[in-house]
């Protein structure tokens, strides 16, 4: 969904300069289409006819091409010419054109003519997004061909039964059988359902395998995330969840990881410093590992999904693991959600893992309606099947109360439009005890202690800025602190100052994404304590580049990391950021607890917005031979 802008005027930098006049300029003046979109349409347009060597582009069809340019920006792989009328908000008395005078002219164009645009049925593709969406099917119907890897399976079964011995266990024992004898698995499954643990038992599986081959030659295991932060967290979790398994998995699991930590999937693939589309791995030059797991999928773009697939060798096993509800990558496509739906549950190589073994019943149930995207719940609003708003409404808090730790789900109702005192009042007692415990913590010099309070809650916003968004919250937060103790420098740096690093620094051993505070050194200078793999990693503060204050943060940047407990403070009805995904996100990174501080309009605006990515990869999958 990409989002509107309200022009400030006929001078705003994203109305276009020169469109000339029609249906591209009306939908730039109505802020559907940026100036650059209204600007590539144009410049690709009068290409495309100078190639084709015909007369004048048809407006109908730079209008798709325009629309595409919009949909790419928005996350969408492709047009989709069904849908677009009852997802874009458009001026009064503007009509879509009909939808087959509109295929026809697009057919007829010179776009189509020389490959810029390609259209089958309603969808409408830009021919680099085509080729990829193409490459990914024909490379996964590819590998679902090739032989079953060899395992023996009465070692096998023995194993899969050592691993995953209870009762409980019964959906990770299918999961790593599944893994052993298939060239690729997709893994999905909401919050603590066990996907590390199962890939954890899977490690375990496939080293005790190759004692056995010839030779006894260890695996060669890859470990990858999308970002560097779900990396380091994938080399922990992993080392972590081994620790249910025998002496002799855990080591197992021990040697694979040591040897080859978790890592980027753009460093895996050899990230080029020309290229920010093309790596050093590839079809020519394939990676060399025999298993290669790549954790938080439903981050992954359909670009880099199509690097991975001409990367990975035809007989690796490749595992993509990940929760398909969660937000989708910030570049275009949602492939692990397309996989999920293109391929079934049935037969294909989804495994779903359903059991949440982390959650009391309440997270769990919030985080089902609101997947499911039940806002009020078949019946009364109250009981078992309540909406998302029943539950709410049934563990609804007075403002200003606080933090209660036994109640995991806690909702405190605000009127709209949220004025700055009740915003202070709902806030302060869920946020302000951490982040005082925090200060103290640093101002004795307790780095460690600072780092495991600062874990303990996190405060997550839907927008960077405006008044429910993280910069507001901040300034909210050092204002508190600072009334109470004027060591507290508002925008400055302070003992208990909550840092988030914005850019990895390999120099530093820091990564996009990690967590710091800071300390009082015992000489009464100031140094920044950061929670990284592994121990504590401490850095004077003049040494410390790209970092922001974090008494907030967003809940994109909160993607593949937990707190044990959160709050969520929800935005206005009409912040066209609030989805259902992104809800879902915010609330499932709760541990222990989680408040959602917002109004009931607020949540119900969420619950009714579904991302709907348009793409044709999961028709391309349903497809014995794909459409073309
Ligand atoms: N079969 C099981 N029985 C009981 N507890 C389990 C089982 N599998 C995993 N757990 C525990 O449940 C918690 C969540 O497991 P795990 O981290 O593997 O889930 P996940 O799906 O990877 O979660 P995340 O949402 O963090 O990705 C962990 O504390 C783990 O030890």
């Amino acid at each position: 969904m990409s989002e509107l802008f309200e022009p400030d005027g006929p001078h705003d930098h994203r109305i276009a300069a020169v469109a000339p006049e029609g249906l591209l300029r009306d939908l730039n003046h109505a802020g559907v289409l940026t100036a650059a979109d209204v600007q590539v349409a144009t410049r690709v347009g009068g290409l495309a006819v100078l190639a084709d060597g015909r007369g004048a582009e048809h407006d109908l069809a730079l209008l798709a091409l325009a629309l595409c340019v919009r949909s790419v920006r928005g996350g969408s792989v492709c047009l989709d010419l069904a849908s677009v009328a009852a997802s874009t908000e458009v001026p009064d008395g503007w009509t879509w054109p009909d939808h087959d005078a509109w295929c026809a002219a697009i057919d007829g164009s010179a776009l189509v003519a020389t490959g810029v645009l390609h259209r089958a049925g309603s969808l409408v593709h830009l021919d680099r997004y085509l080729r990829e969406e193409r490459q990914v099917a024909d490379d996964l119907r590819l590998r679902e061909r090739q032989p079953a890897p060899g395992v023996d399976l009465g070692l096998l079964e023995q194993g899969v039964i050592r691993v995953f011995p209870a009762p409980g266990d019964e959906e990770q024992r299918a999961a790593a059988r599944h893994a052993l004898t298939h060239r690729t698995t997709v893994l999905t499954g909401g919050p603590g359902t066990g996907k590390t643990t199962a890939v954890a038992g899977l490690l375990a599986l496939v080293a005790e395998q190759a004692e056995q081959g010839p030779g006894g030659r260890p695996p060669r295991v890859a470990l990858a995330a999308p970002t560097g932060k779900a990396a380091a967290r994938l080399t922990e979790a992993v080392a972590e969840s081994a620790r249910r398994f025998s002496t002799g998995d855990q080591e197992r699991v021990a040697r694979l990881v040591q040897g080859a930590p978790a890592t980027t999937l753009h460093r895996l693939l050899g990230a080029r410093p020309d290229s920010s589309v093309r790596f050093r791995h590839h079809r020519g030059n394939r990676l060399p590992h025999d298993v290669v797991v790549v954790d938080e999928a439903s981050m992954l773009s359909l670009t880099l999904t199509a690097r991975l697939l001409e990367a990975v060798r035809p007989d690796a096993r490749l595992l993509l693991v990940g929760d398909p509800d969660q937000l989708a990558s910030v570049e275009a496509g949602a492939v692990l959600a397309d996989l999920v739906a293109g391929f079934g549950e049935e037969d294909g190589p989804v495994v779903r893992l359903r059991t949440s073994h982390r959650f009391g019943a309440s997270i769990g149930t919030l985080a089902a309606a609101l997947r499911d995207g039940d806002t009020d719940g078949p019946g009364d609003g109250a009981g078992e099947d309540a909406g998302v708003l029943g539950l709410l409404r049934g563990v609804r808090r007075a403002p200003g109360s606080p933090a209660d730790p036994s109640e995991a789900v806690g909702f405190v109702d605000l009127a709209e439009p949220a004025t700055e005192t009740a915003l202070d009042e709902a806030l302060r007692p869920l946020v302000l005890p951490m982040a005082r415990a925090v200060r103290a913590a640093a101002l004795a010099g307790d780095g460690a202690a600072a780092l495991a309070l600062l874990a303990e809650h996190r405060l997550l916003c839907a927008h960077r800025s405006g008044p429910a968004g993280v910069a507001a919250q901040n300034r909210r937060v050092e204002a508190w602190l600072a009334e109470e103790d004027p060591g507290v420098v508002p925008g400055g740096s302070y003992a208990g100052r909550p840092l988030l690093v914005s850019r990895n620094d390999p120099g530093l051993g820091l990564a996009n994404g990690d967590t710091g505070v800071v300390v009082r050194a015992p000489d009464g200078s100031f140094r920044a304590v950061f929670a990284t793999a592994g121990a504590p990693r401490e850095l004077a503060l003049s040494r410390v580049g790209d970092v922001e204050t974090m008494h907030a943060l967003t809940i994109h940047k909160a993607q593949g990391s937990q707190a044990e407990r959160i709050t969520v403070l929800l935005p206005g009805p009409e912040s066209r950021l609030l989805t259902r995904e992104l809800l879902y996100t915010a609330v499932t990174r709760a541990q222990r607890s989680v408040c959602l501080v917002g109004s009931e309009e607020a949540v119900g605006a969420a619950v009714g917005r579904h991302v709907q990515r348009a793409s044709g990869l999961r028709e391309r999958l349903r497809a014995t031979e794909g459409p073309g």
